[in-house]
């Protein structure tokens, strides 16, 4: 199997403002004096991005946006376009987060659109699919992330840079997490649905695990057959908790 570094990446949602702002520059400000065996990327909120891109300049940290728009631009108030999000300092964006198809209605095809968008500008998508607490207990989790798979992701993905994060919606924030064999099984699945949608581009990209992952559990995830790593939540605004669970790689 063909492993490629793994990918840490913090995705702060809608925190970083006051006391939490604080905390998450302290966070960014030890991050970038600590050497890391993965790469390791801070997603802040949109307005945040280029004062962490300052933050951490000269650094290896690198930052990612949350969402970006499908249209380069135009009469979309309220959005910002993959260029923007490239503008302001980020490398990668979070697509297709189970928080926004859900809050959202955001669709499969949606998501291959945003990914489309990222690639035209020049950022590393990092898609996210997962399955629910419902289709999960009606055995439905690998026919679901399958069935994402090949809607999410466009075949230009092939031979370019890009991770999937495989988030059971049911773990996140919750502080509940699949046993490790739930997670090898629909990694492996997960995998099986990338190359047969994008042939050998679908084998080198990271498959990261998202849902409750903290310094406690992560050494055993990232452990786990086919996980490239971790999309973190919660642990990723304390510094101490994200710093643990890079250490743990
Ligand atoms: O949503 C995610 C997981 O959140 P946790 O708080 O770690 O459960 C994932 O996208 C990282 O934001």
């Amino acid at each position: 199997m063909k492993q490629s570094v793994k990918l840490v990446a913090g995705n702060w949602k809608m925190n970083g403002l006051g006391e939490s702002l604080a905390e998450a520059e302290t966070l960014a400000k030890a991050l970038k004096e600590q050497a890391a065996a993965c790469r390791v990327a801070l997603c802040p909120p949109a307005t945040l991005i280029a004062r962490m891109a300052q933050t951490l300049k000269g650094g290896v940290v690198e930052i990612g946006g949350q969402d970006c728009h499908a249209k380069a631009s135009g009469a979309y108030t309220g959005s910002v376009s993959a260029g923007m999000v490239r503008d302001a300092g980020a490398g990668l964006v979070i697509l297709g987060h189970s928080e926004r198809r859900a809050g959202f209605g955001e669709t499969d095809a949606d998501v291959a659109a945003k990914v489309e968008a990222a690639l035209a500008a020049g950022l590393e998508p990092i898609i996210c699919i997962g399955e629910t607490l419902q289709e999960r207990e009606a055995g439905q989790a690998v026919e679901v992330v399958s069935r994402q798979v090949a809607g999410s992701l466009p075949v230009s993905l092939a031979g370019k840079a890009f991770a999937v994060a495989y988030e059971p919606v049911w773990a996140i924030g919750t502080g509940l997490t699949p046993t490790l064999e739930q997670i090898e099984e629909v990694h492996a699945a997960v995998r099986a649905a990338m190359i047969a949608r994008l042939g050998e581009g679908g084998r080198a990209a990271p498959i990261l695990y998202g849902g409750s992952v903290k310094p406690s559990n992560a050494a055993e995830i990232l452990a786990v057959a086919e996980v490239g790593g971790a999309l973190v939540g919660g642990a990723s605004l304390k510094a101490e908790d994200f710093l643990g669970i890079i250490r743990a790689v």
